[in-house]
């Protein structure tokens, strides 16, 4: 892995707007690319079974942001998707998810949607997914998301600021972000596949923190690789060593190409292992996808009268 020459994030007493700005510490260890990638393999080798793999996928839908982040959207398929993350199955042993994640357009259809329950609505903004517009546009994509009903805010970071290694101006933004989201809570998407190192994953997944992160998440879903576990360990590692150095709790999101029950459960596993049982919720923890919840049902079908059912048998995603 690479290794920073300065690994001290912005120096303190950086001049911004014409006083001077004392950054916090954003020092981070530096990753074992071989140890990090055969620890989250070898975690996915273990074999759930019986009782404990239907809990733990009827556990994988109530932390699910059901999403869907197309040009095409439309509020009749907004609609249809919060129908589907309030009763993902006909089944009353199946719970909720536990948010819906669509533009800022659509916020407020799912708001309406899914009024009285409580599944929340979450909107990306920031320009996403590239987060290239001004900050002005960028705080005002966010201000207008909260105004319409968003219970979440997923932004994106400035990659381009990350891998030059400006990391006050990452911090700064986050912040801002924070500041814009008021009472609703701040996912902040580091895009670890623009990253290119486990070392900038992990100094990411820190300033984000630092800056008031509710939740820090892999990815937009657009690019690829996206969530990965080896990636996923690295960010709940930092979150473990932010919770032991300042007592915060910062939830863990793993978004994009996460599509089958297997894979689900290996991430449960992974924050079990790294991070115990109090992250196993939904405040603590998310997985961002559009179409890993019919997997998930098929499995658990499967389970109850122990054969597959077509996929015809499950609304689509
Ligand atoms: O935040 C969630 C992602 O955009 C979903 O990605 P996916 O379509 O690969 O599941």
């Amino acid at each position: 892995m690479a290794i920073f020459g300065n690994d001290s994030g912005a120096a303190p007493g950086v001049v911004r707007q014409g006083r001077e700005v004392t950054y916090p510490d954003f020092s981070s260890p530096t990753v074992d690319k071989v140890m990090v990638e055969e620890r989250a393999a070898g975690l996915g080798k273990r074999s759930i079974k019986g009782p404990a793999k239907v809990a733990g996928l009827k556990l994988a839908i109530s932390m699910m942001d059901l999403t869907t982040l197309e040009g095409k959207d439309s509020p009749g398929k907004v609609e249809q998707l919060c129908q589907k993350a309030l009763r993902p199955h006909e089944r009353a042993d199946i719970p909720s998810c536990a948010a819906v994640c669509v533009y800022p357009k659509l916020v407020a259809v799912a708001k309406r949607a899914v009024s009285g329950s409580t599944v929340k609505v979450a909107s990306v903004a920031t320009a996403f997914p590239s987060g290239l517009s001004t900050l002005a546009v960028k705080l005002a994509d966010v201000r207008q998301a909260v105004e319409l009903g968003a219970d979440e805010i997923d932004m994106v970071i400035d990659r381009g600021a990350m891998l030059s290694g400006e990391y006050g101006a990452v911090y700064d933004e986050i912040a801002a972000t924070k500041q814009a989201c008021g009472r609703a809570h701040l996912k902040v998407i580091l895009e670890t596949g623009e990253l290119g190192t486990y070392d900038r994953v992990r100094k990411a997944s820190r300033i984000a923190m630092l800056a008031g992160a509710d939740f820090i998440k892999t990815s937009t879903g657009k690019i690829t690789p996206a969530a990965t576990p080896p990636v996923t360990l690295v960010m709940l590692e930092a979150i473990r060593d932010h919770a032991q150095a300042t007592g915060r709790r910062v939830g863990m999101k793993p978004a994009g190409g996460i599509r089958t029950a297997k894979q689900a459960l290996h991430y449960l596993v992974l924050v079990k292992e790294t991070l115990g049982d109090a992250w196993l919720t939904s405040d603590l923890f998310r997985f961002g996808a559009s179409t890993l919840l019919n997997d998930v049902l098929m499995q658990l079908e499967k389970e109850r009268t122990g054969a597959y059912q077509s996929g015809d048998h499950f609304s689509k995603d």
